[in-house]
């Protein structure tokens, strides 16, 4: 099966408007900004979704203009493993012999010729305008050679090549759905006994999400957001799914009353705000707070029952960055949660969202698939263990803790089965229902203590979810 592909309307006349900066032709400004992007991401770990809306605002790129930059900054970044294996088809030269800027040109030129509508001969010559301009007059005949051969297929004929029925399925998903090998392994041994969904699975991860809203509670209401235009969420009830737009253009998110959030972080915090729990219940901690999704939704939540959230996160810009998210009755520190200022026992709900490798999130983040490799999981694991062991310290007998990912490898959720190891002082809850009990249509998020929300089932990330009890 292909890659789930961003098809984009055929057009090659994404004009923008004469401004200032209008100079040379419109639609390579719009190629130019992609690959520019493309080039920050591979050369200076620049995040796609930070720097490409900072380069089309400088440029002056709306619209029809930003939605095709946009397609294919992302769309390049995210196919990039599948367009390798067939550029290598098409190349007298091995790609790692290519230089850098050519190599992401031609793997810009082959989305647009394989994954877009954007006729073949506009493809390939704006590619090959922008080798040109990038690499020289020499390696854009170079170019041009190489994506024409590109155009001699369609993706199905190429992956019938690059990804044929006969390879091993860890290598046939990978090339064909564009995944490093260790995550498609990664996320099939997640899956479990669901182990026939991953291909599924990796096309969610291709597709790109639609806009999740939350309305914070007590501050904004989900019909204030359909009004906007948004539609209702399936799973929360917070939340509103907004198609088209700039979510910052709703007044409700100008005023900080409700965010774009993922419906999976939504149901999370709702589900531990709604856990049961027995006497006081008035003091609550974001461990890991930053940049404040979380937190945001805590926030309101804890006001609309009398009680107080205070909101942690070790690296203080991401702090200051909570302090935007939360309402002025909520404390924000900057604080080590392995090393905390908090006295043991003093917490009645605590959200652990751990830092984790964010496999989860793919779908979002264009390029996190190729940051890092499976040394990631391994690094993390003693902090996440750290966290989570004095997450529990700071705990109230009775009280309730979430320990969250927005990964579903087994090594970074698995760490709640480390911790409680021996403990007989900590009970683990029904995840499954305290999700239920806020999204009650929620199927499939698991029938047993932990909770695995997935892009595929549920169209949100793929959330983990482990409630805990300190006896
Ligand atoms: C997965 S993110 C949290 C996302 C957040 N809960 C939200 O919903 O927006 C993990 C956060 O943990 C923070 N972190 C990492 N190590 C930490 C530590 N030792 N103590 C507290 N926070 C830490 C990181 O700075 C990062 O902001």
């Amino acid at each position: 099966m292909p890659p789930a592909r961003n098809r984009h309307p055929r057009r090659d006349d994404n004009r923008r408007p004469g401004g200032p900066r209008s100079t040379g032709r419109p639609q390579d400004l719009v190629r130019r900004t992609a690959f520019d992007v493309i080039r920050a991401v591979e050369t200076r770990d620049a995040y796609a979704n930070l720097l490409l809306p900072a380069r089309l605002r400088d440029r002056g790129l709306t619209g029809r203009d930003a939605a095709l930059a946009t397609e294919l900054t992302y769309g390049t970044l995210r196919g990039r493993g599948t367009y390798d294996a067939i550029l290598a088809l098409c190349s007298d030269r091995e790609l790692r012999r290519i230089d850098g800027p050519l190599l992401d040109v031609l793997r810009l030129g082959a989305h647009q010729v394989l994954a877009t509508r954007i006729p073949p001969h506009a493809a390939v010559g704006t590619a090959v305008d922008l080798a040109r301009s990038v690499a020289g007059p020499g390696q854009s005949k170079f170019a041009n050679a190489v994506l024409r051969k590109v155009t001699t297929r369609d993706l199905d004929g190429w992956l019938a090549i690059v990804a044929p029925e006969g390879a091993d399925a860890t290598t046939r998903l990978s090339v064909a759905y564009s995944h490093p090998k260790w995550i498609v392994s990664a996320l099939r041994d997640a899956l479990g006994p669901d182990r026939g969904e991953i291909a599924d699975l990796l096309a969610a991860d291709n597709a790109r999400p639609r806009v999740t809203l939350v309305a914070r509670p007590g501050r904004a209401t989900v019909a204030e957001l359909l009004e906007a235009g948004a539609e209702p969420a399936p799973l929360s009830p917070y939340g509103a799914l907004l198609d088209e737009g700039d979510p910052g253009a709703i007044p409700a998110v100008r005023d900080g009353r409700a965010a774009v959030q993922d419906e999976g972080s939504q149901l999370v915090a709702a589900a531990l705000a709604a856990a049961p729990l027995d006497g006081r219940d008035e003091r609550w901690l974001d461990v890991c707070a930053g940049p404040g999704g979380k937190a945001g939704l805590l926030s309101a939540l804890a006001a609309g029952r009398g009680a107080r959230l205070l909101a942690a996160d070790v690296q203080p810009h991401r702090a200051g960055l909570v302090r935007r998210a939360v309402d002025a009755r909520t404390g924000v520190v900057a604080a080590d949660g392995t090393v905390p200022p908090w006295r043991p026992g003093t917490f009645d709900r605590i959200m652990l969202d751990a830092p984790c490798t964010g496999l989860g999130a793919l779908r979002r983040r264009p390029e996190a698939r190729w940051r890092r490799g499976p040394e990631a999981v391994a690094e993390l694991g003693p902090l996440q263990r750290a966290l989570l062991a004095s997450a529990l310290e700071a705990l109230r007998p009775g009280g309730v803790l979430a320990y969250v990912t927005c990964s579903p490898h087994l090594a970074e959720t698995r760490v709640v089965d480390d911790a409680l190891r021996g403990r007989t002082d900590v009970a683990r809850l029904d995840a499954p229902a305290a999700l239920r009990a806020v999204a009650p249509g929620l199927t499939g998020a698991g029938d047993g203590e932990f909770a695995q929300l997935w892009p595929h089932r549920h169209g949100t990330d793929a959330m983990f979810l482990a409630l805990l009890r300190r006896d």
